[in-house]
């Protein structure tokens, strides 16, 4: 894709207008906040759609992943490169550079912030990418920690995907799947919790249910929310089903992973103008036929990581 300047299209350069210093938990962000990320990702889609901009050249990203990435990764360079920036990348570094030697996180960070203007880290453990700003010379961004952590820049991209589509307030979703390990629905219910009038099911099986630490959460929100174990009786009553997996070692058979599945049979059940989202990667719990139906918008989701996590860079390196 061939990079146009002509006439350019202001990122507006002037400053964010809220303080943001680190990403680490979704629970940083206020309305207006999300408001402002989200017109900047409007920005950006423009900025993309002519080939990206030069904007940030000079501007280094360091991605720095502990555990495997596949969209994360790739979406938050390919954003650095839309922005005329730079990367410097490694996926293994739980095994590059002296980590094996169990060098800490945060020498490693110290190090790589002296390199870069922003780091991204995926980290194996919770609180891994609190640890990594508690030191850090530049902006961290948390792109997953631990499996009971967060996953906050998956659930900006999921929120803005439903955003385009619909209003937040008052908007019912549920959450299907391995909800106790899901970082990314873990960070999406304490962004849906920021809006009036949302209502959220959790749906698994009782053994994955959601942790009491977001339950708790909602309660002190005032956020309704139902723990459901039958997938049957909550499906046609959401406008939002956000499937996640329910990978083979945490359920005691396949039948009771496929249970929780969404298939063709399930389709005529959803609401008409229904949004089926899911962070991918999947497993059986969404099948493809699926992905044909007008109410399939995985794909659009996994594609907005780029725009919203660009957008989400320029707020980092503008401030
Ligand atoms: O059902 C799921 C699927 C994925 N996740 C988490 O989402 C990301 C996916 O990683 P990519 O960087 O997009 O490849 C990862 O953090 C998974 O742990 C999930 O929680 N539930």
């Amino acid at each position: 894709m061939q990079i146009t300047e002509e006439p350019k299209i202001r990122i507006e350069s002037s400053r964010p207008s809220m303080n943001l210093r680190h990403v680490v938990e979704s629970q940083q962000f206020t309305v207006p906040l999300l408001m402002e990320l989200f017109d900047r990702t409007r920005l950006m889609e423009r900025i993309v759609a002519r080939g990206g901009t030069l904007d940030y050249q000079n501007r280094i990203l360091a991605s720095l992943f502990y555990e495997p990435s596949t969209r994360t990764r790739f979406s938050f360079e390919a954003a650095m490169h839309r922005l005329g920036g730079r990367v410097l990348s490694t996926e293994h570094a739980r095994y590059f550079s002296s980590a094996i030697e169990t060098e800490q996180v945060e020498d490693s960070i110290r190090i790589i912030g002296s390199y870069s203007d922003v780091i991204v880290i995926r980290h194996n453990q919770e609180g891994g990418a609190r640890r990594a700003a508690a030191v850090s010379p530049v902006p961290v961004i948390n792109a997953g920690d631990g499996e009971g952590g967060q996953h906050p820049t998956q659930a900006l991209l999921d929120l803005f995907t439903i955003y385009r589509e619909r209003p937040i307030e008052g908007l019912s979703v549920a959450f299907i799947g391995e909800l106790d390990r899901g970082r990314t629905v873990r960070s999406l219910a304490y962004l849906l919790a920021k809006f009036d009038r949302v209502k959220i099911y959790f749906v698994s099986p009782p053994e994955l249910q959601m942790k009491p630490d977001i339950l708790e959460y909602l309660d002190r929100h005032e956020v309704k929310y139902e723990i459901e174990a039958d997938i049957n009786k909550v499906v046609g009553e959401v406008d939002v089903v956000y499937q996640t997996r329910i990978r083979p070692d945490r359920v005691s058979s396949v039948a009771s992973q496929m249970r929780y599945a969404i298939d063709s049979s399930v389709l005529p059940k959803l609401k008409p103008n229904a949004m089926i989202l899911h962070p991918l990667p999947r497993t059986v719990e969404l099948d493809k036929t699926v992905d044909s139906d007008p109410r399939a918008f995985y794909f659009r989701q996994a594609a907005n990581g780029l725009v919203v996590r660009m957008a989400l860079l320029t707020m980092l390196l503008d401030r």
